[in-house]
């Protein structure tokens, strides 16, 4: 059985409006207004109730010995995660000097990456791309830089693979929270942060800690992941993904923001705003995870024709 996720209340116009002939900068259409879905209901895509497994969705609670692997790599990213582990990988992957390729090539290299933090996905990566786009484009078939975002959005688990360092899973995947300020209850599994140094760390562990109310979240060091790697490929290689699609890339695993609606004193206005389009996001990144698989030769012109778009041909990772 399918039932339909409830949708948001959307303006009659779009929020983006294209600029003159500049391929790919979108400007806002006078004012900001909510994302506005371009299908009508017979056609909108149908989130599934249940998971693969036949579970609920972000079930981290129940006992199972999948869920044992995803609470032991949730133990793990929580104890390691440190100001001084992130400030070390945002200097060692800011080189972009691990490889040259294009962005699909790096849509099937993540097909060799298997993900330990997430309950609801068994399928290749490169599915979940597909599915996540397809199911997005249903419903927002104008807005063409949202179905590449969903193309990429995961694209940087690649970290984890011997080529580009082999970094273990709880730096490359799960949800993300920032560091150096307190870690919010609202993470899955907060009690393993008892066990992170930064916990006990004056400087670190007050609501703010060294950040301040409103600094805007591109202040904010966030627990490094595939999101802030993914987001600063695209940024270094000059991508013209408007900025809700950066925003998206960077911050979709940040769940105890974007679900939770915890943080949000660290945001500015301009996060607030390009936080509507990741609730958006969300709902076709979680929900399109399933066992229908989309026919990658079909889909692969299409979207070919958007990297082209978006993005140079060769980039440096
Ligand atoms: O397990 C999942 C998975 O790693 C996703 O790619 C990430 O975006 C989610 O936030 C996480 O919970
Ligand atoms: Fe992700
Ligand atoms: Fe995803």
């Amino acid at each position: 059985m399918t039932i339909s996720v409830e949708k948001p209340i959307f303006e009659e116009v779009s929020a983006f409006e294209k600029s003159g002939d500049n391929i790919g900068e979108l400007k806002l259409d006078g004012g900001f207004s909510m994302p506005k879905m371009d299908t009508n209901d017979d056609e909108a895509f149908l989130a599934p109730e249940m998971n693969a497994f036949g579970r609920q969705f972000r079930d981290y609670d129940v006992e199972s010995e999948r869920q044992k692997g995803v609470e032991e790599f949730y133990r793990l990213q929580h104890i390691n995660q440190t100001v001084d582990f992130v400030k070390k990988m945002r200097a060692e992957y800011g080189k972009l000097d691990k490889m040259v390729m294009s962005i699909w090539e790096c849509c099937e290299l993540l097909n060799e990456v298997v993900d330990e933090s997430d309950p609801d996905l068994d399928e290749p990566q490169i599915q979940h791309l597909l599915q996540s786009a397809e199911a997005i484009r249903k419903d927002y078939p104008n807005e063409d830089w949202l179905h590449l975002t969903a193309l990429i959005h995961d694209l940087g688990k690649v970290i984890t693979l011997p080529q580009f360092g082999g970094l273990p899973q709880w730096a490359v995947v799960g949800d993300t929270f920032p560091v150096g300020c307190a870690f919010d209850e609202s993470n899955v599994h907060h009690k393993y942060f008892v066990e992170n140094p930064d916990f006990h760390n004056e400087t670190y562990n007050t609501k703010n800690g060294i950040y301040s109310e409103g600094c805007g979240l591109n202040n904010v060091m966030m627990s490094w992941g595939h999101d802030d790697y993914m987001y600063l490929v695209a940024k270094e290689n000059g991508s013209t993904l408007p900025s809700a699609g950066q925003f998206i890339i960077r911050y979709h695993s940040f769940y105890p923001l974007h679900t939770a609606g915890e943080y949000t004193h660290l945001m500015n206005e301009e996060d607030k705003e390009n936080l509507k389009w990741l609730h958006v996001f969300n709902k076709y990144d979680l929900y399109s995870k399933s066992k229908v698989h989309v026919d990658v030769e079909k889909v692969k012109p299409y979207y070919m024709s958007l990297i082209k778009k978006y993005f140079p041909e060769n980039l440096r990772w």
